[in-house]
Parts: C-alpha cells; sequence; structure tokens
C-alpha cells in the first residue's frame, strides 16, 4: 500500500534530481573514484538509495527525508575540498534543494 508521504516524496525526489545535472550525487560514491571515500564517510547518502528507502516506506517524517538530502550534501562538502566541481555542485544543490523543500507549496502537505 502506499501511504501518502510516499506518494509526496516520489513527486519531490525528481525535483532535487533535476538540481544535479551531472548526476554526481545520483549513485552511492565508491572508493575506486573517491580513494579513501569509506573510511572518511560514515554515513554515505546518495539519490538512487533515498529512492529505495522511498519505496521501502523507510521514511516516516518528511524530516527523515530531508535530513538524508542534507547528510548527502554535507557528505560532499566533506570529503571533497572547497575548489573542486563536486563541493560546490553539493552547496549549490543543499541550497536549491533546501529552498524547495520549504516551500510554501511542499510544507503544508505535510502535517
Ligand atoms: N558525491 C561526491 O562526493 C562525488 C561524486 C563523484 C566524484 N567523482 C570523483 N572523481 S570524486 C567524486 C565525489
Amino acid at each position: 500500500e502506499r501511504p501518502a508521504l510516499q506518494k509526496l516524496l516520489e513527486l519531490i525526489l525528481p525535483n532535487l534530481e533535476r538540481k544535479d545535472p551531472r548526476q554526481f550525487f545520483a549513485w552511492p560514491v565508491t572508493d575506486s573514484i573517491a580513494p579513501g571515500y569509506s573510511t572518511i564517510i560514515p554515513r554515505p547518502m546518495d539519490f538512487s538509495t533515498m529512492k529505495q528507502k522511498i519505496e521501502e516506506n523507510q521514511y516516516k517524517t518528511l524530516r527523515e527525508f530531508e535530513e538524508d538530502f542534507v547528510l548527502m550534501c554535507n557528505n560532499a562538502m566533506t570529503y571533497n575540498q572547497p575548489d573542486t566541481i563536486y563541493y560546490k555542485a553539493a552547496k549549490r544543490l543543499l541550497h536549491a534543494g533546501l529552498r524547495s523543500l520549504s516551500a510554501e507549496k511542499v510544507r503544508p502537505l505535510v502535517p
């Protein structure tokens, strides 16, 4: 059965993914593309994992979903140096994503 929150998150997720056109956040970061990643980042997160959590109904509140989004962006700003395209993309994504999540059209849809 598809609870209301799950349906809402399925609508919100693509809007956030569109803010990552270079798909730096689409899939889990591997140690082969990012040396030492798994030792530096204790809690990895990416959009594909968020989608799986939606489908498995693992999010009980919008806040939990938002926390994974923030975690994903902060991980990139932890691992990558500030002068990298990954850090800059994460910072931009974080701000644009939080702005759309707090927009009036989304907030009232969740109790
Ligand atoms: N999300 C990230 O932190 C991320 C994504 C892609 C990528 N590719 C590299 N060569 S380092 C790197 C880091």
